[in-house]
């Protein structure tokens, strides 16, 4: 015999989601995510589904709700909820996971977070971490893309420094709808000094630095014809200006790793739409205009 689920409490909650219910509770019903009770830290008494919760326990309630049982005849059976409490009142194994995945990142970001001020531990190192930044903002690689292609001769690098205007522009577009999206709040122990910000830097997922140091390293790595000990550097640069992000407690580490991810996947957007002469001619022969 199955023995009866249990909620978050550890309590069983066969009366709420009774095993005749075709079981929607493992995740059957459409693919809904089943974590909201595991994410949910209302209060008790405003949570509306433990308010009729209450109310399915009570006698009275439970007479008055199910019909089928008759008046007084059966008093003890319990009223079926909506299917989708009962949904909400099973964790699953997801849940379970992304709810530690978020207690590690929070752990790991606080403990990583050494040069949030300068009465911290690396307080010291936080004027070289805040140069790092300075080097991954996309002020200066929009300014600098801008200069090289105005001062570009050749076709072959005015298409290499239009694609990367492109892939800045891209970047900064994703991040923004992802930030305005997803709105996570930087970590409680970043002091918000940043040069020069938009409304949407106020939230940290996913790192905007970390986004652009993948893309535009990886860009660098395929169009520029560099020596080996330079390879190494820019992608020496990319590592430390994400882990100096999650140093300085702008970032928690998921925002940065998600940050990287998504600044590679852009890369091969940009590859893939490679703006041309022959694809784009509009653009080439407007930037020629004197
Ligand atoms: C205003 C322009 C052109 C870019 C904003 C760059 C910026 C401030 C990004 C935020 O980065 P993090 O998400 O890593 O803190």
């Amino acid at each position: 015999m199955p023995s009866p689920r249990r909620n978050a409490e550890g309590r069983p909650l066969a009366a709420c989601a009774p095993s005749s219910s075709g079981s929607p509770a493992h995740g059957g019903g459409g693919g809904r995510f089943e974590f909201q009770s595991l994410l949910s830290s209302r209060a008790p008494g405003t949570d509306p589904t433990c308010a009729r919760l209450r109310a399915s326990e009570s006698p009275v309630h439970r007479r008055g709700s199910f019909p089928l049982a008759g008046a007084g005849s059966s008093p003890a059976l319990p009223s079926p909820l909506p299917e989708e409490d009962r949904m909400d009142l099973n964790p699953s194994f997801l849940g379970i996971a992304l709810r530690s995945l978020l207690a590690i990142d929070l752990w790991l970001s606080k403990k990583l977070g050494v040069c949030a001020g300068e009465s911290s531990s690396w307080g010291s190192v936080r004027p070289l971490m805040k140069l790092l930044e300075i080097s991954g903002h996309g002020i200066p690689w929009l300014l600098g893309t801008l200069y090289c292609l105005s001062r570009s001769d050749s076709w072959a690098g005015r298409e290499v420094l239009m694609n990367l205007l492109f892939s800045l522009l891209l970047d900064l577009l994703l991040v923004a709808l992802i930030k305005g999206l997803v709105r996570r709040r930087r970590p409680a122990h970043n002091q918000m000094d940043m040069f020069f910000t938009l409304s949407v830097d106020k939230y940290s997922f996913p790192s905007g630095h970390a986004t652009r140091a993948a893309l535009v390293s990886r860009f660098i790595l395929n169009h520029l014809v560099l020596a080996i000990p330079l390879r190494v550097l820019v992608v020496l640069w990319a590592f430390i200006l994400g882990l100096s992000r999650v140093m300085l407690g702008r970032h928690n580490v998921t925002d940065v790793a998600f940050g990287f991810f998504l600044g590679y996947m852009q890369y091969s957007i940009v590859d893939y739409c490679w703006l041309s002469p022959h694809n784009a001619p509009v653009l080439f022969v407007l930037w020629n205009q004197p």
